[in-house]
């Protein structure tokens, strides 16, 4: 990979909240209607995201023919989408909310309509309100359900996330939402 985003020297290590979800575990979309995590919104990524083990998620992702750019191939923009999504899903395991404000994604290799991709994802650290999150895509093989990471790595990311006050930060949007969850401040 080939990125220049630069992370710190000396970032905190970041602490998974008390009552995050077991290893294995569905991470819950904080909105229905998502784009990227929402499993009603009708054009959406369906990204399905599992806790892992430590500061890590993984998560899961089809992509479909209304995902396309250049023919036959992904958009990067649906790329660079789904790394902020499961980045984003990521924080969470602290139980901060925190917005995307760096986002940064390199696209090692074409990846064509059709492909399963799981992407692997973990924190790096903290300093004061900054998170720093690290991801990277690879093709699922064969039957698309093994859950391995064994396939060609095709995409990698890193997002710095801030946190902010849900209910300072989406106090004017929030009307704005049918949908959004209470729960994620979001
Ligand atoms: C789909 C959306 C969901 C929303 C998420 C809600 C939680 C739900 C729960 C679960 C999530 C699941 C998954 C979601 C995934 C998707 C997340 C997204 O795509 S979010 C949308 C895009 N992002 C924005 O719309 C931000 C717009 N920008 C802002 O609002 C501000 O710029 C903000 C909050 C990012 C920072 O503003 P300040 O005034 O609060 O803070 P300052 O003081 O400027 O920065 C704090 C520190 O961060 C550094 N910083 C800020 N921006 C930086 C930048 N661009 N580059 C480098 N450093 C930056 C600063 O230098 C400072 O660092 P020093 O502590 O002093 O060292």
């Amino acid at each position: 990979m080939k990125s220049t985003f630069v992370v710190p020297d000396g970032l905190e290590p970041a602490q998974r909240r008390s009552d995050a979800l077991a290893p294995g575990d569905r991470m819950p979309s904080h909105n229905p209607m998502c784009f990227g995590c929402g499993p009603d919104a009708p054009n959406g990524l369906h990204l399905d995201a599992r806790a892992g083990e430590g500061m890590a998620i993984t998560g899961e992702m089809l992509v479909e023919p209304h995902f396309e750019g250049g023919p036959g191939m992904i958009h990067g923009g649906i790329l660079s989408s789904a790394f902020d999504e499961i980045m984003g899903m990521n924080v969470m395991l602290m139980g901060v909310t925190a917005v995307t404000a760096v986002l940064d994604v390199d696209f090692a290799k074409p990846i064509q309509l059709g492909s399963r991709l799981r992407f692997s994802t973990e924190i790096l650290g903290t300093q004061r309100r900054k998170i720093y999150v690290r991801a990277v895509a690879h093709l699922i093989d064969g039957d698309g359900n093994s859950g391995g990471d064994t396939g060609e790595e095709v995409g990698g990311a890193h997002g710095l996330f801030i946190i902010v006050d849900p209910s300072v930060h989406f106090r004017e949007s929030r009307a704005k939402s049918q949908f959004a969850s209470p729960e994620f401040g979001a």
